[in-house]
């Protein structure tokens, strides 16, 4: 029997990219709603109880919403939102965290997909902290730049409007430091305390790189970039969407300069370590609607239902 799988709020960005890539799943059953009614109550419990897998492409309070709306032990739940990321009865949807992580998710009901400069600062971060070669106190800061398609559709109609040649110019955002990855961040990166992060959104529509220099000269035993870069290597080596490239990056920049945009529309993470003695940068690349939100969505499902794990997750359009 197919498996039935209803998207709550399919015309977002998230939504429709997710809708997209169940299309080529061949063993569901898509539940769909009347575009009249896809704000109504009454309409989205019948689906959603109807569902065996519900993925949540909603702001968070409509998620908070929906999750209410479901009345049985059967259905499962993929939430896309912030609203249940470091909530202890949910599991945080990235498998790659580490060696138990994906059993979590096979066997979880409630799976929360994580935040897209989260998912690119927890890979780099998580390995290092744990085997401590970075002290749990470590002073993280961060930045990420990232297309405007992350801020969802109203981001998207203000960057596509007729004002558009104002917005030329990269913008930082988040000075009150409090952005919202922040918890996830410092739980899953095992860190005592939270990245210093500041992100950058700019005028291109998909892609995101999160940069995070590490500064290792006042540790008392010396880590090089080099022993960064193996820890990691050895760490995510048989990762299928996470490839750490190998320690001579420069090789694979373009005439010194960085393509962030080189992921887009695949669930790849490519993560790269610069430096040398003392001085680190690790820069992740993914595409921040691929495997920061809708391409981690369809992996986590692949997961629980049982399914090759990229399936669907095709590389190119
Ligand atoms: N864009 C991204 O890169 C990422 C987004 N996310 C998260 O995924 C979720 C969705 O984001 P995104 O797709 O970007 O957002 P969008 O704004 O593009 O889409 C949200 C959708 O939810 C619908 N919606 C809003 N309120 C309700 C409600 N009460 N009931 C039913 N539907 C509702 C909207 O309807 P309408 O069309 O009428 O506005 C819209 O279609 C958010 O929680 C976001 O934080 C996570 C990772 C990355
Ligand atoms: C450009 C932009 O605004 N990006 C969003 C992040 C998108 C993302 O990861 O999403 P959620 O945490 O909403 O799931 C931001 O920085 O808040």
């Amino acid at each position: 029997m197919k498996v039935k799988v209803f998207v709550d709020g399919q015309e977002g960005t998230t939504g429709l990219k997710i809708h997209h890539y169940l299309s080529k799943i061949p063993h569901l059953d898509l539940l769909s709603i009347e575009p009249d009614k896809r704000k109504d109550q009454d309409a989205r419990r019948t689906l959603m109880n109807e569902a065996d897998l519900v993925f949540l492409c909603l702001p968070d309070a409509a998620s908070k919403d929906s999750v209410s709306l479901i009345s049985n032990n059967r259905t499962r739940i993929i939430d896309a939102s912030t609203a249940f990321r470091t909530n202890s009865n949910w599991t945080y949807g990235l498998p790659e965290l580490h060696g138990d992580q994906r059993n979590k998710i096979r066997n979880s009901t409630r799976v929360s997909v994580p935040g897209c400069h989260a998912t690119g600062f927890i890979l780099a971060m998580q390995p290092l902290v744990a085997e401590g070669i970075l002290p749990k106190d470590y002073p993280a800061t961060c930045f990420a730049l990232t297309g405007y398609s992350g801020g969802g559709k109203k981001l998207i109609a203000e960057y596509e409007s007729s004002n558009r040649d104002q917005l030329q110019a990269p913008r930082h955002y988040a000075f009150n430091l409090h952005h919202k990855h922040l918890p996830e961040m410092q739980l899953y990166s095992g860190l005592s305390f939270a990245p210093l992060f500041t992100p950058i959104v700019g005028n291109y529509y998909q892609g995101d790189a999160v940069t995070v220099p590490l500064v290792t000269r006042m540790f008392t035993r010396q880590i090089t970039a080099k022993d960064v870069h193996e820890r990691l290597a050895s760490y995510y080596q048989d990762e299928r969407f996470v490839r750490v490239i190998p320690y001579d990056s420069e090789a694979y920049l373009e005439d010194g300069f960085f393509n962030l945009m080189e992921c887009n529309d695949t669930n790849n993470l490519d993560l790269f370590v610069f430096g040398h003695k003392d001085e680190v940068v690790l820069v992740s690349r993914f595409d921040n609607l691929g495997k920061g939100a809708s391409g981690a969505a369809i992996q986590n499902m692949n997961i629980m239902l049982g399914f090759d794990e990229g399936l669907g997750l095709v590389l190119q359009e």
